[in-house]
């Protein structure tokens, strides 16, 4: 099923961000968000996520079929690696965490609690989250960010494995990934000049 959004308006702040946002993501497709920081990808993001309501439009075929990955983490410090995936994998009625811990090369860090962990391996076990919850379309918001080389690579290779399985991925990314896939540039979805003066609408920012 492809997710299909109309003539989609987000705001952030109470301040429309974007206007007019029409994009498909069929299943096996992966689309990169570009744009300059504070462009709205994350606001538009977080819209097709769920976490927030879009002013107007459409998104279809979103329900219960994504896995968010955002800019924090979200692990929790005094569970182990394992359990953490655990912990997701139950959240999304799932046990199977073995593939996640390989495909982020996780086996040797899987008893070591997450609070402990650099940033670069905290995010690995972040994104390692995706993989348990079985969700077959990935938003994600700057990914890589604390990853090594090697470890963007594995990145790449995860998307590349779940696209192949008819997974799709959204990704916002300032980075070259190597991946297959479609561009969208936010900007000229743009609302009009920003004039907010500290103003936040947000429980948790
Ligand atoms: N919690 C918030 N409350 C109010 N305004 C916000 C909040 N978060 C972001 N903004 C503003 O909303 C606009 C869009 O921000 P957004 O985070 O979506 O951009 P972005 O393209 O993801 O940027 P970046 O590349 O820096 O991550 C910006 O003007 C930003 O300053």
């Amino acid at each position: 099923m492809p997710l299909i959004v109309t003539d989609l308006a987000v705001a952030r702040g109470g301040v429309p961000v974007l206007t007019g946002v029409t994009l498909r993501l069929d299943p096996g497709q992966a689309l990169i968000l570009r744009g300059p920081n504070g462009s709205g990808k994350t606001t538009l993001l977080r819209t097709l996520a769920g976490l927030q309501p879009p002013l107007s439009g459409t998104i279809a075929g979103a329900e219960d079929r994504i896995a968010y990955a955002a800019h924090s983490d979200g692990l929790k410090s005094m569970l182990s690696v394992a359990e953490n995936l655990i912990f997701w994998a139950r959240v999304f009625g799932r046990r199977e965490i073995d593939a996640a811990v390989q495909a982020f090369d996780l086996h040797d860090l899987r008893n070591r609690l997450a609070g402990t962990l650099s940033a670069g391996q905290k995010r690995r076990l972040g994104l390692a989250r995706l993989l348990v919850t079985g969700r077959p379309v990935w938003m994600l918001d700057e990914p890589t960010v604390s990853l090594d080389t090697g470890a963007v690579a594995l990145f790449a290779d995860a998307v590349r494995a779940h696209l192949a399985q008819g997974g799709a991925a959204l990704i916002a990314t300032h980075i070259e990934l190597g991946l297959d896939a479609a561009m969208l540039d936010v900007t000229p979805f743009r609302a009009t000049h920003d004039t907010r003066a500290g103003a936040s609408d947000e429980a948790f920012l």
